[in-house]
Parts: C-alpha cells; structure tokens; sequence
C-alpha cells in the first residue's frame, strides 16, 4: 500500500537537524518536497511573478534563491528532489489541492510562530483533519518551543532576557540523523512544477548596477560558515558582543550568520550543540548575555515574546508597547531611508543595509536610535518596515522586538541614552574607512571632516570634490537641538514632569530604571 507524504519547507531549508524531513521519510514509499512560491514576498500582482515587492528586497529574494538551489541539488544527492510550485492565489489553498491531488497521508511542516504563518497554517490543518490526513508540526526554527516557556512561566510572556534564561533551560539536542537516501518523489500528475527562478525571471531590471550582498545563501554555506566560525576556539569563547566593531565590513566583527537562521539553513539547535561543545574544548568562556550562546538567547527571548503577545509588531493595542506620539514626516524619512541625512555614519549604514542587507547589531541600534528617539522622533514601525524589505535576516519577531527596544517603546527605557551619529562611529573607525566605502562621493574628504564634513572649509570641499548640500546633502537636523527635543518628547510620553536636564540624571541602569517606573506606577 502506498504511503504519500510531503514535506513543506518555508523556512527550515535544511537537511540537517529537520524534524520534518525526518518523520516524513519514516514509513513513506514517497516523499514529495514542496516549495510553494509565496506572493506576498513576491510582486503585489501575483499572476505578474516579478519581485520588488513591498515585504521583500531584491538581496533577500537573491538569498532565498540560492536557498533553493542548495535544497534542491542536496535533495537531488539523495535521489528526490524540490518540488517548486506558484502559489497563487495563496500558499494554503495550494498545498490544500496538492494534498488531494497527490493521495497524501502526512503532511509535515516546521512550526511557525508568526501571526501571517500561523493563519495560513491553521487553513491547511483544518483542511487535513477534515481529509484525515496526519499534520507533523514541529518546533524546530527555534531552541526552545515559545509556548512552553510562556506555559512554564504562567501564561505571560518573560519579559526580561534574565528571566527568560531562568525559565527556558537547556534546549534539545539536535536530531544527529544523516541520509544516505531519501524515499523517492511520487507522481505529481497534472501539477504544474516551476524550476526555480532566476532573480530576472522575477522581473529584476537593472540589477548590474547595484553592488550585491557579499553573502550567498543556502545549507552548504551555512554550514561552511558555521566551520570557519568554529575553528577559532578563542574567538568564539572570548566572544563579547558589544566589544565588535560595527564599522568592520570586509571581516565583519560577529558571525553573519543571522540570514541563515532566519531561512533556517542552519539549525539553531545545531548551532548551540556546536557552540558547547568548543565551550567544552577551550574551558572558559564568556556567558549570556553577550556570548555568542548569549545572542542564540537573544534571538529566542524576542520570539518567545513575540509569540506571546497580541499586536507585537504595532504600537496600537500592544500592552507592552510604550504610547509615544511619534511625528510624521515623510521627507525626513526618506532621507533616512535613502541615505541622505547628510550625517555620513548614519547614510553609510542605510546604504549598507540597501546594498549587502545586512550591517553590525551596534550600527542597527545606531541608524534605529536616530530614526526614533534620538533625532527624528519617527515611529518605529517606519523604520521596521524599512528593515523588514532591506535585510537579508529580516525576522518578524527580532526586528520588531529590536525596534521596540530601539525606540523605547518596549524593554529598554533609558530615552537619554542617545547615539551620536558623529562620535558613535569615530570613536571605531577615525579614519572613516566604512564611510568611504559606502559613501564614494566623501572618498576624498580629509579624516578630520569625515564625520562632520559640513565644517569643512568650502577650499577642502573642493578639493576633495564633495561640496556640502550639492554633492553630499547637509544635516537634516541639528543633532544637539534634535536629541534634546526628542528627549523632551520621550519625557512627557513617559509621563514625567521637568527639564532635559533631569532626563539625563536617570540612573544608567535598565534595572534601576525599571524600578523607578514601578514606583511611579
Ligand atoms: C533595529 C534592529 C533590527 C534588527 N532586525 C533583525 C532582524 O530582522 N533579523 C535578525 O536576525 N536580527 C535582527 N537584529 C538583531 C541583530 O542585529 C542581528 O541578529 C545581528 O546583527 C546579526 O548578525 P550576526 O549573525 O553576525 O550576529 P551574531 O552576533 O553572530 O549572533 C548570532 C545570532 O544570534 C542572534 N542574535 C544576535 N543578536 C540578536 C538580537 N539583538 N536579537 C535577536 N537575536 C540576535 C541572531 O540570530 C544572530 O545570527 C536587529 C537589531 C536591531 C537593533
């Protein structure tokens, strides 16, 4: 008798350490790996396929693509092999048809904690319980299931890393199973397979004038990745976030694995495992939470309170969510966006960001800080949707809840605590290397006006060919003026009374200023 099953791959585009992949090969006389291209990443029309779409960029969509091609060539080593289907009018009603059409009798899928994916997956399940049809759902994006650590610690999200960590435990080990062969592919019938398209075929005009993201995606390179990482025992054990160098570029100062994560090309329960055990190897070793175990805590802090909490990604009808009357301005963020602050540490980031997709955890906080409290005062979810299309890692429960912190809205109040878009970044890179090269017109620009070149005297603006607010735009803001406003602001939405002054004498811890808002509460 013949046993069908398909595994559905979203995220989780792996081989190694996937529970889905693994139930679904057991007992099956064939497996069916499907793929179904999603139009809400791809072009609003989805009859038109080309990307540009508002969710997604053109470095993630490159990302995805290499994803798939890595999958498919691994599945085909074990004799099966992707199956890539349009998924129009959406995922679900795709996968509902499959299921009829291929006679299925297990239908496994990695776990997704998000609300877009948790709908669409309750469309499919209703639908096989109704078909008799068994649903594999295991949590395997993350170390730790979200539901259990809210369960464990009575129905509510932890809302602090500390006690997250004292809830959560140790995660499970990741499943040590290799293949040698996979149960082949069965008769897909009258289904319409596509081969995984080329970002062209995706309507990408242009795209030989722009400069890539130096980071390919798939399994073979994350776990080429994960090696080089690995084999500096030091580096990983002595690991301490916030001592990186937000500025290194071409050897960039943490382990960019984060776009890997986020497609689930690399287990995070590997990951760990792997972590540990050089842990194990070198003896000591720094800890949470600036570890490189410490940031994997992160990662699952935000998703655990994410999952947990109803409108994370909004400020309306968010409970944990901080009321800040933020401004509209739709000049300054585009500025912002585009990379014309005429602030060149913050316009090099967001150039970064438009170009490779991804940039340090400390230059995020920095161009996150200047958008929200620091400068602009603009709401949050503007630049998290910025973020969301840019970034090659963009994950809805970490980019929200760093957005949150950013700004002040959630997990982080300490509002006077500015970044300054001009001694932030000189204080690692004097010379401005990062900015000159994100930043070619200021390439000439003497080392002591890179930050600021506005102050240079119009004589060394031309001869450095950059003339200020011709070449390079001037400052959209005023920084003292802005992030003293902005302080203000932050102080009344907090519901506090007296001057900037006072602002900056709040204590410089988050604890203390916890303390101090539970007094005034
Ligand atoms: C405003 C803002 C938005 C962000 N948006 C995202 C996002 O969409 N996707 C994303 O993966 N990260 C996001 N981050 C978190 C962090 O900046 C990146 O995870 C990190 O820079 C990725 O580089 P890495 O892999 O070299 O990190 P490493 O330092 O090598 O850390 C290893 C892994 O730990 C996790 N991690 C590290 N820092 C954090 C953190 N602060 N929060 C949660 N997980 C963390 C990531 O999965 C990362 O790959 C954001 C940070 C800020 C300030």
């Amino acid at each position: 008798m013949e046993s069908n099953a398909v595994v559905w791959f979203r995220k989780g585009l792996r081989i190694h350490d996937n529970p889905a992949l693994d139930y679904a090969c057991r007992g099956s006389s064939h497996i069916f790996p499907v793929f179904v291209l999603d139009p809400r990443y791809l072009h609003p029309d989805p009859s038109a396929f080309s990307l540009g779409s508002a969710r997604a960029g053109l470095n993630r969509i490159r990302f995805l693509l290499d994803c798939l091609l890595d999958l498919d060539s691994s599945l085909r080593n074990l004799g099966s092999r992707l199956l890539v289907l349009k998924g129009h009018p959406e995922p679900a009603s795709v996968i509902c048809q499959i299921l009829k059409d291929w006679n299925i009798q297990k239908l496994c899928y990695e776990f997704d904690t998000e609300p877009y994916g948790q709908a669409r997956d309750r469309q499919v399940t209703d639908f096989a319980s109704q078909h008799g049809i068994e649903v594999f759902s295991p949590v395997s994006h993350t170390l730790f299931d979200p539901a259990e650590v809210i369960k464990k610690n009575g129905g509510r999200p932890p809302l602090t890393y500390q006690s997250f960590v004292a809830l959560a435990g140790k995660p499970p080990d990741p499943l040590a199973k290799t293949y040698s062969e996979l149960p082949p592919v069965g008769n897909v019938g009258n289904v319409e397979l596509l081969n995984i398209p080329t970002i062209e075929e995706l309507g990408y005009k242009d795209i030989e004038q722009e400069e890539f993201s130096p980071f390919g995606g798939g399994e073979s390179e994350a776990l080429r990745r994960l090696k080089e990482v690995l084999k500096d025992k030091e580096w990983v054990a002595n690991f301490e976030k916030p001592k990186g160098d937000p500025s290194a570029f071409w050897k960039p100062a943490t382990t960019v694995l984060s776009p890997y994560l986020k497609f689930g090309c690399l287990s995070s329960r590997y990951f760990y495992h792997c972590l540990h055990n050089v842990y194990l190897t070198v003896g000591k070793h720094t800890s949470p939470p600036v570890s490189l175990v410490g940031q994997l805590l992160w990662r699952e802090f935000f998703y655990t309170v994410a999952f947990g909490t109803p409108n994370f990604d909004q400020m309306r009808g968010n409970k944990i969510c901080k009321q800040i009357p933020w401004k509209d301005d739709d000049k300054l963020l585009v500025a912002w966006r585009e990379g014309r602050t005429g602030y060149p540490w913050i316009d090099a980031i967001m150039i970064q960001l438009k170009k490779w997709g991804w940039m340090h955890h400390l230059a995020r906080h920095s161009v996150a800080c200047f958008l929200t409290r620091g400068d602009l005062f603009i709401h949050w979810e503007k630049g998290r949707d910025v973020f969301e299309r840019l970034l090659i890692d963009s994950d809805w429960a970490i980019n929200n809840g760093n957005w949150l912190w950013l700004s002040c809205s959630a997990f982080f109040y300490q509002y006077h605590r500015i970044y300054s878009p001009i001694s932030f970044g000189r204080k690692y890179d004097p010379d401005g290397k990062y900015i000159r090269h994100f930043l070619p017109v200021l390439k000439d620009m003497p080392n002591e006006y890179i930050y600021e070149p506005w102050t240079a005297p119009l004589s060394i603006q031309k001869k450095a060919n950059c003339i200020i607010g011709k070449d390079y735009p001037r400052p959209v803001v005023v920084h003292d003026k802005a992030s003293k406003e902005c302080r203000k602001k932050m102080g009344e939405a907090y519901g506090k009374v007296g001057s900037v002054e006072e602002e900056d004498n709040v204590a410089a811890s988050e604890s203390t200023a916890m303390q101090k808002r539970k007094r005034r509460t």
